[in-house]
């Protein structure tokens, strides 16, 4: 069985029911999700990890080295529209205290500030969570941010939809498992890497940015995060574009071994988008082969 970041309604449940009808585990964080695939409690989990607006999901990028190895093994991305819910009565002017995810809050902020000046937003651990709070009749909370699936759910009244700051917004989720076989290669990959930085060191990211510059691996996403030791110490957080079998990103894994203190391999899988990467001049399978061909062929010689 599958988990997800939950409860029921929120946007990574969406996701998750693109992808299967089946039963499925909520969860109250990205965490617990997590936790339970490394437990054992379910065979995978879907959490949300980059928004087109917001940028990265700390608690996921975090999160995925946080224990014994997990593996990414599916991308999933869906449109994130957001609207405004209460319990049935309450009227838009009324509206002083406003419950929702810090990310859902951030791409609704001008909005919020503009037709609510006067409303205190708080932050939930989900937009569906927000959606269930607002339904109790005792909540102090007047409306929930939330999509609208969460506001029909718990039997919310809308007040206002599509009320998001940048129209045609997405999320992007991940199925993660526990490390195993990498799936086969489909030619429209992505590669999830994490790469510590060595410390107090002169061009420590160009060092890493050069692996794959060097051998034509385009990046979709870098994202720096603190790794918590020390004020200054960080690691990157890395999509690019191409799957561990590809000679190009082997040998960028391979170079990212010998410059940096610790890469984590966070699992090749098929693109959302399906879309094949452009393979320049010099960096094809045949064309690194062919290089390492050649080079054997020299120590050979007599
Ligand atoms: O709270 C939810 O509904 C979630 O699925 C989380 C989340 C996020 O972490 O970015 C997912 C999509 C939206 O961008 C807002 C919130």
């Amino acid at each position: 069985m599958l988990g997800y970041f939950g409860p029921a309604g929120t946007f990574t449940h969406q996701a998750l029911r693109t992808v299967t009808d089946e039963e499925a585990l909520a969860f109250a964080s990205v965490r617990e999700a997590l936790d339970a695939v490394r437990s054992g409690v379910v065979d995978g989990a879907v959490v949300p990890i980059e928004n087109s607006v917001e940028g990265g999901v700390s608690a996921t990028l975090d999160e995925l080295i946080a224990g014994s190895p997990l593996s990414i093994r599916r991308e999933i991305v869906i449109p994130v529209e957001f609207g405004l819910y209460a319990r049935e009565g309450t009227r838009i002017e009324d509206v002083r205290n406003v419950l929702t995810h810090g990310h859902a809050a951030a791409q609704c902020r001008n909005w919020l500030s503009v037709t609510l000046p006067e409303a205190t937003v708080t932050e939930a651990g989900s937009t569906a969570g927000a959606a269930a709070e607002v339904a109790s009749p005792d909540s102090r909370f007047d409306a929930a941010v939330c999509a609208r699936v969460a506001g029909e759910m718990y039997g919310l009244t809308e007040l206002a939809y599509q009320i998001e700051d940048n129209a045609g917004a997405v999320t992007r989720f991940v199925e993660v498992g526990p490390a195993g076989p990498v799936p086969p290669q489909t030619g429209a990959d992505k590669t999830t890497i994490v790469a510590f930085m060595r410390q107090d060191h002169a061009g420590a990211l160009l060092e890493i940015l050069e692996q794959f510059a060097v051998r034509g691996v385009n990046l979709s996403r870098i994202e720096s995060r603190p790794t918590k030791t020390a004020l200054g110490s960080y690691f990157f957080s890395i999509d690019c574009e191409g799957h561990l079998h590809d000679r190009r990103v082997a040998e960028t894994l391979q170079g990212l071994h010998r410059v940096c203190p610790q890469v984590y391999f966070l699992g090749s899988y098929p693109r959302a988008n399906q879309r094949r990467p452009e393979i320049g001049i010099g960096f094809s399978d045949q064309e690194f082969d062919a290089a390492a061909s050649w080079v054997n062929s020299l120590s050979r010689r007599r």
